[in-house]
């Protein structure tokens, strides 16, 4: 049984962390409450993604935290990574899943109902299911979904789902109402003058939704 927590999930980008490394970024992140945190880095290059990662798994150690890398299949299995993150457009799950082996968590994003149908749960580990709403952080991004569109998603999981794209700590409340298990977020960590309050203030809210509707 894999065991991961998509709660808060911060997704580094080291053009966002602007004064600070992604690595002390995660680290401030992770003291604040982020439970998840994904190396993605589209310019590093194998090499680059290497020697981030391995910082980040020390100061992940001992946290619980998981340290999961974006696309780069043979870099996270150099940092022995706790999992990786694909896409629609990327390698398929099920030859990551073979390169990997079955116990590295494997995430893939979905954004529509077919991608969602297709995904196999022998292997995959949850779905990041986006974007929500525009953002300037993934210019290539696909069409929004909206709330409407996640809830309908989430509903067809066979996985557990994190919810990713323009989410700000206003959207805690409707988010956690379509029945995704967490929300990603690269700006509003990476991009925050102090990520621990960030993530503090954005994981508060969440702990109090989740009261909210399971008291
Ligand atoms: C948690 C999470 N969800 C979705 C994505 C997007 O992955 P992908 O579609 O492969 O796009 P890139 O991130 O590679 O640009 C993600 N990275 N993380
Ligand atoms: C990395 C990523 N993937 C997306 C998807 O829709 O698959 S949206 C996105 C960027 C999310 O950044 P922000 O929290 O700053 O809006
Ligand atoms: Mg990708």
């Amino acid at each position: 049984m894999k065991r991961f927590d998509l709660s808060l999930y911060l997704v580094l980008d080291p053009g966002l962390c602007r004064v600070r490394t992604m690595v002390e970024t995660a680290r401030l992140a992770v003291a604040g409450g982020a439970t998840m945190v994904q190396l993605r880095d589209k310019e590093a290059g194998t090499s680059g993604l290497v020697a981030t990662g391995r910082a980040l798994m020390d100061v992940l150690a001992g946290t619980g935290v998981k340290l999961i890398v974006n696309d780069d299949v043979e870099a996270a299995a150099a940092i022995d990574a706790h999992g990786v993150h694909v896409g629609q457009d990327d390698m398929p799950a099920i030859e990551v899943r073979s390169r990997v082996g079955p116990d590295m968590i494997l995430g893939l994003s979905a954004e529509n109902e077919a991608a969602v149908r297709a995904a196999d749960p022998a292997m995959v580990d949850y779905l990041g299911l986006g974007p929500v709403f525009a953002t300037p952080t993934k210019p290539d991004h696909k069409p929004p979904i909206g709330f409407d569109g996640l809830a309908q998603l989430a509903r067809l999981s066979p996985v557990p789902t994190v919810a990713i794209g323009g989410l700000k700590a206003e959207h805690v409340r409707s988010l956690f109402s379509t029945g995704v298990d967490g929300m990603a977020v690269v700006s509003a960590i990476c991009s925050h003058r102090a990520p621990d309050i960030a993530a503090r203030k954005l994981m508060a809210m969440i702990e109090s939704e989740r009261r909210r509707r399971d008291p």
